[in-house]
C-alpha cells in the first residue's frame, strides 16, 4: 500500500497513480465524462453539501456493514458498477475485478462490452450490464449466456441510445487496442472498436461513438424494457433514470429495481448529480422496487449519505479502474477495503451499527432548512 513510499489514504491516491501511469488513449476515456463534465464533477460536489447528522452514545464497539441486493447477501453496500473495456486498465482487466469481488463478498457488474466474456468470470455475486443491440438476436444471446453462466439480474443501461460527446476521447481518435476486442461479441463482427465508420449527425471522430451508432438501437423506449423482462428469467433492473416520472414508469413495467445513474457524467451534461436526485426517485418508487445509485461514491461518508436519502448500495466506477491499474486483483480489494473502512467508521461516528440504522434523519440536504 505504497506509492513512491507514501500510503495510500484515500481512493484519490489510486486516481493520481493512474494519472502517472496509464497512456492517454486508454486514461482519457476512462476520466472523461461529456462536454463540459459539469455533470461529472457535480456527481462528486454534490455530496459535499449534504450533511450528516450524528447520534452520540450509541455503543458502536460493532458495527456491522452487511446487507442485502434483490435478496442475495453482500458484505457490504458497496458494489462494482459495470465498466467496459477493463483490460485496458490491467491485463487481467475483469477477471481481476470479479475476483476481488468475490474475495470482499461483493457484487459485480459486468459490462456487455466488457473485454472478458460472460462465461469466464468466476462464481460470485454477479450482474450482467446489457446494451439493446440493433441485432435482438445478439442481444438475446448476451442474456441467456448471462443466465447459463450463474448471473442474477441483468441492469439494463437506458441512458445510452447514442454516445455522449467526449471531447478527449474525439480528439485522440480512442481506439481499442488492436490486442483486445470486446470479447462477448468475438465471434459475430461486433469485437473491434475503431474501425466502424461515422453513421449519422450524432456520430464524431472517437471510434466508441461510431461503434455505438453502428450498433446500439437509438430507438430504445419502454417497449424494450418489456421484451428484455419477456426474454430474461433473472431481475432486470434499469439503469440510468434520473427523474420521479421515469422511476414511475420503470416500476409500471415492472422492473425489479432502479439504479439511479447519470453514467458518471459521461453521457448528458449538465444533468444533475444523482445524489441530488435520489430522493425524488425514491419516494416516487415509494418501498416497490430498490434503488440504487452510482456516480461520484469516493468516501465513506458518501456511501452513509446515499443509504440515509434512500439507496439501498452503492456502486463504484471509476475508482475500479484506478486500483485495477495500480495493482489488479489485489489493487480492487485494497480500494474496497479503504471504503468500506471508511464506511465503518462513519456509521459508528454518527450512531449507527448496520446498514438499517442509517435513516433519512442522519442527512441534512440543501434547502432542508429544519426537521
Ligand atoms: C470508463 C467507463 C466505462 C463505462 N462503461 C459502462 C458500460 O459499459 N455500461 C454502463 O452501463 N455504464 C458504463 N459506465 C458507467 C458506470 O457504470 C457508472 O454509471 C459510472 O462510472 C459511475 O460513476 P463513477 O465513475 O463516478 O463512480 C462506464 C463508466 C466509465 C467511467
Ligand atoms: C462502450 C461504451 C459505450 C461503454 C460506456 O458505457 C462508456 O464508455 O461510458
Amino acid at each position: 500500500m505504497t506509492g513512491q513510499g507514501t500510503p495510500f489514504v484515500s481512493l484519490d491516491d489510486f486516481e493520481q497513480h493512474a494519472m502517472r501511469n496509464l497512456d492517454r488513449n486508454a486514461l482519457d476515456y476512462y476520466r472523461s465524462g461529456a462536454q463540459d463534465m459539469i455533470t461529472l464533477k457535480e456527481n462528486q460536489r454534490a455530496f459535499d453539501r449534504v450533511f450528516i447528522r450524528p447520534r452520540v452514545l450509541r455503543d458502536v464497539s460493532t458495527v456491522a456493514l452487511s446487507t442485502s441486493i434483490l435478496g442475495e447477501q453482500i458484505a457490504s453496500p458497496i458494489c462494482i458498477a459495470p465498466t467496459a473495456m477493463q483490460r485496458m486498465a490491467h491485463p487481467d482487466g475483469e477477471l481481476a475485478t470479479a475476483r476481488a469481488a468475490k474475495r470482499k463478498s461483493t457484487c459485480m457488474v459486468l459490462s456487455s462490452w466488457s473485454t472478458t466474456r460472460i462465461e469466464d468470470i468466476g462464481d460470485g455475486v454477479k450482474w450482467l450490464q446489457l446494451y439493446v443491440y440493433k441485432d435482438r438476436e445478439a442481444t438475446r444471446r448476451l442474456i441467456e449466456r448471462a443466465q447459463d453462466s450463474g448471473y442474477t439480474a441483468i441492469a439494463l443501461t437506458v441512458d445510452t441510445p447514442y454516445l455522449g460527446r467526449r471531447l478527449a476521447d474525439i480528439r485522440n481518435r480512442f481506439r481499442l487496442p488492436p490486442h483486445l476486442t470486446m470479447a462477448n461479441f468475438a465471434d459475430t463482427g461486433k469485437a473491434q472498436v475503431g474501425k466502424a465508420e461515422a453513421t449519422s449527425a450524432a456520430d464524431n471522430a472517437s471510434g466508441l461513438a461510431a461503434y455505438v451508432a453502428s450498433q446500439i438501437d437509438p430507438t430504445l423506449n419502454w417497449s424494450h424494457v418489456e421484451w428484455v423482462k419477456s426474454v430474461a428469467r433473472i431481475p432486470v433492473l434499469v439503469k440510468g433514470i434520473l427523474t420521479a416520472e421515469d422511476a414511475v414508469l420503470a416500476v409500471n413495467a415492472g422492473v425489479d429495481g432502479i439504479i439511479v445513474s447519470n453514467h458518471g457524467g459521461r453521457q448528458l451534461d449538465t444533468v444533475p448529480a444523482t445524489i441530488d436526485v435520489l430522493e425524488e426517485v425514491c419516494r416516487a418508487v415509494d418501498g416497490r422496487v430498490e434503488v440504487f445509485l452510482d456516480g461520484g461514491v469516493r468516501r465513506g461518508t458518501d456511501v452513509f449519505k446515499a443509504l440515509a436519502l434512500g439507496a439501498r448500495a452503492v456502486f463504484l466506477g471509476r475508482p475500479v479502474l484506478w486500483a485495477l491499474n495500480y495493482n489488479g486483483e489485489d489493487g480492487v480489494v485494497e480500494m474496497l477495503n479503504m471504503i468500506n473502512e471508511e464506511l465503518r467508521l462513519a456509521m459508528a461516528l454518527a450512531g449507527c451499527v448496520s446498514v438499517a440504522d442509517i435513516t433519512r434523519n442522519h442527512v441534512k440536504v440543501p434547502g432542508q432548512p429544519r426537521l
